[in-house]
């Protein structure tokens, strides 16, 4: 097959084209943002009907953490509108039978009955912190399931829960939890400081899978036989949680990254910054049941991404 990555200089886009080139099975087919943005409708139309690709993946989107979100929401709801209507738009008018939409666990309800099952989808109000992206997102799988529906295309869409590892973004205010506090861990402890503080409360819980295991999920879910897929989901209800199936306090985790990095001073909380949503556990029951599972476990993998935020230092995004 050829195989459009969209995204593929991205954490998990990154990590997606390493396994695809690593089995080397198919033809890969990327393009950068500056010889194609995908928020250009004619641009990515024109891209895709040359290019012809088998399958699309979907890994291109504005991403930040809490405080990106809230900060600049036009952005997130209007770029990740673009991109997605672009791209499987664009995808169909190629003729693109199969392609895999990246969501995420933000879509469900602030208040959703934890573990969150896929059918907890539009039951209650959203996080506010991240509700213009999860709108997104929501649009994201209902345009895949409306292909489906009206023209017979085989659009899958996977929920990551929240992400970490090699590639990641560790700018100090839009990034996740995770690159932003191996950032300020690793910088207090260089320069000597006997704090560091945490936003919010350290009550909040959240999953972290590791952008391996995301990559891998990915194409799993993308080369499920359609029946297995069809039975495993319902046409419109058909999108995959994929996560570890458990979780840490925010505070949990800042005493993992603390010890890893070897800071021994104290960690203390700004509550004037957002704790968001209380918690979002995956219920990834779904997934399990058509045979797949996350395997890096969470002190291996913070280990390793910390790693290689050392072997990156001076050379990272953000
Ligand atoms: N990271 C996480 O914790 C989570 C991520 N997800 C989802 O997973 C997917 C991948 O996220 P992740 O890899 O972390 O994000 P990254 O920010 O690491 O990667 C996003 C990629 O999209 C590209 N991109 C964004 N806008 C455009 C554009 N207009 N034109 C061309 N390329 C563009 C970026 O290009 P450039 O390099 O030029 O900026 C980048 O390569 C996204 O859909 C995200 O929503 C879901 C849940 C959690
Ligand atoms: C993946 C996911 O990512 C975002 O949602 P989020 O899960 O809330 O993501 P986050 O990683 O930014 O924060 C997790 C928790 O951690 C706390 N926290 C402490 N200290 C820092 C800190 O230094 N930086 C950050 N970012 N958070 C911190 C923070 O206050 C919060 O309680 C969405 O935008 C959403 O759209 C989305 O999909």
């Amino acid at each position: 097959m050829r195989i459009f990555v969209a995204g593929h200089r991205g954490m998990v886009g990154g990590a997606i084209l390493r396994q695809l080139e690593q089995a080397g099975a198919h033809e890969v087919i990327t393009a950068g943002r500056e010889r194609l943005d995908l928020r250009d409708q004619a641009a990515v139309h024109a891209f895709l009907k040359a290019e012809k690709p088998d399958a699309v993946v979907l890994a291109a989107a504005k991403v930040g953490g809490i405080l990106a979100n809230n900060s600049y929401p036009a952005d997130f709801i209007g770029e990740n509108l673009s991109i997605q209507l672009n791209v499987i738009q664009g995808a169909f008018a190629a003729g693109v039978e199969k392609l895999l939409f990246l969501g995420s666990s933000c879509i469900y309800p602030k208040m959703a009955e934890q573990p969150m099952r896929e059918d907890a989808l539009l039951t209650g109000p959203l996080e506010p912190t991240n509700e213009p992206y999860a709108i997104a997102k929501i649009a994201g799988i209902k345009l895949c399931e409306s292909y489906n529906r009206q023209h017979g295309t085989d659009y899958r869409s996977v929920m990551p829960t929240n992400l970490y590892g090699p590639g990641d973004n560790f700018h100090p205010e839009h990034s996740h939890v995770m690159p932003a506090l191996i950032r300020r861990f690793h910088e207090a402890k260089r320069d000597g400081l006997s704090e560091v503080v945490i936003w919010g409360t350290g009550t909040p819980r959240r999953e972290f899978l590791h952008v391996d295991d995301m990559a891998e999920a990915s194409l799993f879910v993308m080369d499920l036989a359609p029946e297995v897929y069809a039975a495993n989901t319902e046409p419109m209800l058909s999108h995959i949680n994929v996560g570890t199936g458990t979780d840490v306090s925010i505070r949990e985790l800042a005493g993992m990254v603390a010890e890893v990095v070897g800071f021994e001073g104290a960690i203390t909380c700004d509550t004037s910054k957002p704790d968001g949503t209380p918690r979002k556990l995956m219920d990834v029951s779904r997934l399990a049941a058509m045979g797949w599972r996350a395997r890096i476990g969470l002190e291996e993998g913070l280990r390793e991404t910390y790693a290689w935020f050392l072997a990156q230092e001076g050379a990272l995004r953000g």
